[in-house]
């Protein structure tokens, strides 16, 4: 059987993110997985993610580091406790903070390999520092500052 995403774990009602919900038909539906202590995703920018000719939009890359490090978050808060994806209750995060540093342009027509480094995981808050490599060079690195989401953001609830 094959290796199952961390967004593949999500509930339903979690997976309609832009950037990684596997419902969400005109998203990006990125998957994310381990690679020993690294985390690691491979997305192929369509020629209309462009930027300029040749050259990847950098909000797509901003994206694709978003999704991948909040997926880290849930999957190193997973391992930190010493429990597999996707048993309750869920360790779900969304986006506290998003760095990201363009290198040089990101050639289009190319995967992108998306790695992640967890620096930080506590209680609530996970830090991953991601870069973007794209035919072996590294064109974009970031980080993404991690919460917990909080209970009033879980779909259908309304109050704070
Ligand atoms: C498995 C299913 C998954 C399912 C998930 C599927 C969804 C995928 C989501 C994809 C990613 C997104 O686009 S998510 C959408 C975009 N993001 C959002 O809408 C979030 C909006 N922001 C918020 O709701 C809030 O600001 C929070 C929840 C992020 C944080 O508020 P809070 O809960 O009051 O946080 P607070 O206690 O102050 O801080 C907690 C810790 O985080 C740090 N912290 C807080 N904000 C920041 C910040 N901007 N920059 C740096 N660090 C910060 C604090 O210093 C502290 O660290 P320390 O002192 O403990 O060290």
């Amino acid at each position: 059987m094959a290796e199952k995403a961390f967004q593949d774990y999500y509930p339903d009602e979690l997976s309609h993110c832009y950037g990684c919900g596997r419902l969400n038909e005109h998203g990006l539906q990125l998957k994310s997985y381990w690679d020993g202590d690294e985390t690691v995703a491979v997305f192929h920018p369509r020629p209309y993610h462009m930027a300029i000719p040749g050259v990847v939009y950098g909000g797509l890359i901003a994206s694709v580091i978003d999704c991948h490090g909040t997926g880290s978050a849930s999957a190193a808060a997973y391992r930190a406790a010493g429990r597999e994806m996707g048993t309750d209750p869920g360790f779900r995060f969304v986006t506290a903070s998003l760095r990201v540093d363009f290198l040089r342009p990101t050639p289009l027509g190319v995967p992108l390999e998306v790695r992640g480094r967890i620096r930080e995981v506590k209680e609530r808050k996970v830090v991953v520092a991601v870069t973007v490599r794209a035919g072996g060079e590294e064109c974009a690195r970031g980080e993404v500052v991690a919460v917990r989401m909080p209970e009033h953001m879980m779909p259908g609830r309304t109050t704070a």
